[in-house]
């Protein structure tokens, strides 16, 4: 039976890497795909890793209808034996809705890949609305890591080197390590973002004891898996 399946967690944790990788497999064995992607950051219609592979893909506008785009399609004789979706946490409600008719409908299996909330912890309404019709959420295995160590379960924003909490949910960018942009992101555990100790702060924190001297043992937590 088709699934509406979602993989779902932080900036850098490997989604788009999984898609690129799924979609190979499929093709491998003659299944052919419709590749979706939204704003992503090496630009329009094109679905990027950091690993530095990428595939050609249909752009989402906000106005896209998968189900009309998915049924011209097959009237036109082409084959669809699968959907992969990324950036899907851009989606709107209504397009997940779409995507979860192709799945019950016309039996076609589709994968979203997207982070689940936004860096005030907020959920995206794509991801919203996949949590609540998705057959499956599943976490990637390999963990994105805080600078502590412990995984990542939260994405922060930087400007200029300090974590902010307000501001558009959508700015497009990247990981600070790979960002020259004003705007960058920076995946962190859920004590270090409530404590808003990105690893900027940190830095400057171990190197004035005096000022923040409760947390240096928290440093030193090793990673989880
Ligand atoms: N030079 C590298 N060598 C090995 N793995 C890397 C390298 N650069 C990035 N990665 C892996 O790629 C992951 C990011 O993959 P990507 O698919 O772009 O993530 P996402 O789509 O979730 O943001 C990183 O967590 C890391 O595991
Ligand atoms: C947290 C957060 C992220 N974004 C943007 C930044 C990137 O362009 C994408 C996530 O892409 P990735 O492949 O998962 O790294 O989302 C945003 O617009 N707003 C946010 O709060």
């Amino acid at each position: 039976m088709a699934e509406l399946v979602f993989f779902s967690g932080t900036m850098d944790c490997g989604k788009s890497t999984l898609a690129l990788q799924m979609d190979h497999n499929h093709r491998a064995r003659q299944r052919v795909g419709l590749i979706f992607t939204k704003l992503d950051r090496m630009g329009e219609s094109v679905l990027s890793s950091r690993l530095g592979l990428s595939m050609e893909a249909h752009e989402v506008s906000d106005d896209l209808d998968f189900w009309d785009v998915v049924v011209e399609h097959l009237t036109h004789g082409q084959r669809a034996d699968y959907l992969i979706c990324d950036e899907a946490q851009f989606f709107t409600a209504v397009q997940i809705e779409q995507l979860a008719r192709i799945v019950d409908e016309l039996g076609i299996d589709v994968t979203c890949f997207g982070i689940t909330a936004d860096f005030r912890t907020e959920l995206f309404p794509g991801s919203k609305r996949l949590f609540e019709l998705a057959d499956r959420v599943q976490v990637l295995q390999v963990a994105a890591l805080c600078w502590c160590g412990a995984r990542a379960t939260h994405n922060a924003r930087i400007i200029d080197g300090v974590m902010v909490v307000e501001g558009e949910q959508v700015v497009v960018g990247d990981t600070a390590a790979a960002s020259d942009s004003l705007v960058e992101y920076e995946v962190l555990c859920r004590r270090h973002y409530m404590r808003r100790m990105n690893s900027h702060a940190a830095r400057l924190a171990s190197a004035t004891p005096d000022v923040l001297p409760f947390d240096l043992d928290v440093c030193a937590v090793p990673p989880r898996d």
